[in-house]
């Protein structure tokens, strides 16, 4: 039995509990309330979060210097926008040789920074080599029924990244390797905009062929950016790319496709995140996206439609035509060039 730390106590990192607690660990799941920790404790439940009863080897911690104590891994698992307080609040308490994990999706307005390089920022003495991604279609209320389940960790540490593999990997939850943090970190924060444009495209009324077109260009303008930025353009083809944004733009659990549906629907951004009470990662990921686009000079038209809708009044219609209407284009050249560029 291994002691393993899990810093945030909404729906994924209770999936992720059940997950760890199921594979046999001593698992300390820690929320930064104390009133919700007590009743965890208490009931083996965290009904705002998740309609499941957690294992006995869960015990929820209020105290982060208690949770992290002698753990041999800690898995922070909260929205991108605490991620420096949670990482800060860490200095000086992690265990010698512990893992540090994240699930988290999300890429930092302003600074444009992933979850791993907020993560080393913020704890300079931890080696950055050393921090792990966990990423993939993965809905926290699917894991917790114990559907089956595919992801992939990466990191620049072999070592690390295996070690993350045997702490998580079951027969109802696979996990792959990869090397490639940064397109696995950029799938995974990326597929959130392209769900935002699921959803409003499901909530205008409009079907599946137009859903199946967001998926495929979205892939294609993730790719791009992905790629001018270093990653392995087939990070996108695997579980946090093409398998992320599938079950993102189609599932009904997916915060971001139904934040996306209301908005479709006519409701204002600022009651439709009220109405969520759970993070919409998306919502703050496509500045920071749209800021990375015009860095790279990267065409990222869906991205910057959404944005449009979000923070520059424009009415969803109104986006729609805009991408139906530009200009007209060969499918792949541009991937073409960028694989070539790659293999070169
Ligand atoms: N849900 C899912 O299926 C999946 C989610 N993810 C990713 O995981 C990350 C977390 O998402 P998820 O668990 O779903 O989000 P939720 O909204 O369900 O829960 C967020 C949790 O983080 C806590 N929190 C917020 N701010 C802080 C803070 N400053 N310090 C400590 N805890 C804090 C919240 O506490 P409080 O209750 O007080 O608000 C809550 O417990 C996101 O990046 C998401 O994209 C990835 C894969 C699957
Ligand atoms: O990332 C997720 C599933 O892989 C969860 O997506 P949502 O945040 O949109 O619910």
């Amino acid at each position: 039995m291994k002691k393993v730390a899990v810093l945030g106590a909404g729906s994924w990192g209770t999936a992720l509990s059940i997950v760890l607690a199921e594979n046999g660990h001593d698992v300390r799941l820690w929320s930064h309330r104390a009133e919700q920790a007590e009743e965890i404790n208490k009931t083996k439940r965290n009904d705002r979060y998740l309609d499941v009863t957690l294992p006995d080897q869960i015990t929820a911690f209020y105290n982060l210097k208690e949770a992290v104590q002698d753990v041999e891994a800690i898995v922070i698992v909260v929205p991108a926008k605490a991620i420096r307080e949670v990482a800060r609040s860490l200095t000086g308490i992690i265990p010698e040789h512990a893992t540090i994990i994240h699930a988290t999706k999300g890429i930092e307005p302003i600074t444009l920074m992933r979850v791993s390089e907020m993560i080393a920022e913020e704890l300079p003495e931890y080696p950055a080599d050393n921090i792990v991604v966990l990423s993939g279609p993965s809905h926290a209320e699917e894991v917790a029924l114990r559907h089956p389940t595919t992801v992939t960790v990466a990191a620049k540490n072999a070592d690390k990244n295996k070690h993350a593999q045997n702490l998580f990997n079951s027969d109802t939850f696979r996990v792959y390797t990869s090397q490639d943090v940064l397109g696995i970190e950029l799938g995974g924060a990326l597929k959130n905009i392209i769900a935002l444009g699921a959803g409003i495209s499901d909530g205008l009324g409009f079907g599946d062929n137009a859903k199946a077109a967001l998926i495929t260009r979205g892939l294609a303008e993730i790719t791009r950016l992905g790629t001018s930025l270093g990653a392995n353009p087939f990070s996108f083809l695997g579980l946090s790319g093409v398998g992320d944004l599938i079950v993102t733009c189609t599932s009904v659990h997916s915060r971001n496709w139904r934040a996306g549906n209301l908005l479709g629907k006519g409701h204002e951004l600022e009651a439709v995140l009220e109405e969520m009470g759970m993070v919409v990662e998306g919502v703050r990921t496509v500045k920071a996206a749209q800021q990375i686009a015009e860095k790279q000079d990267v065409e990222m038209p869906i991205t910057t439609g959404i944005y449009q809708i979000l923070f520059e009044g424009k009415k969803p219609e109104e986006v729609v035509n805009q991408l139906m209407n530009r200009d007209k284009r060969e499918e792949l050249a541009e991937l073409e060039i960028l694989l070539k560029e790659h293999d070169s």
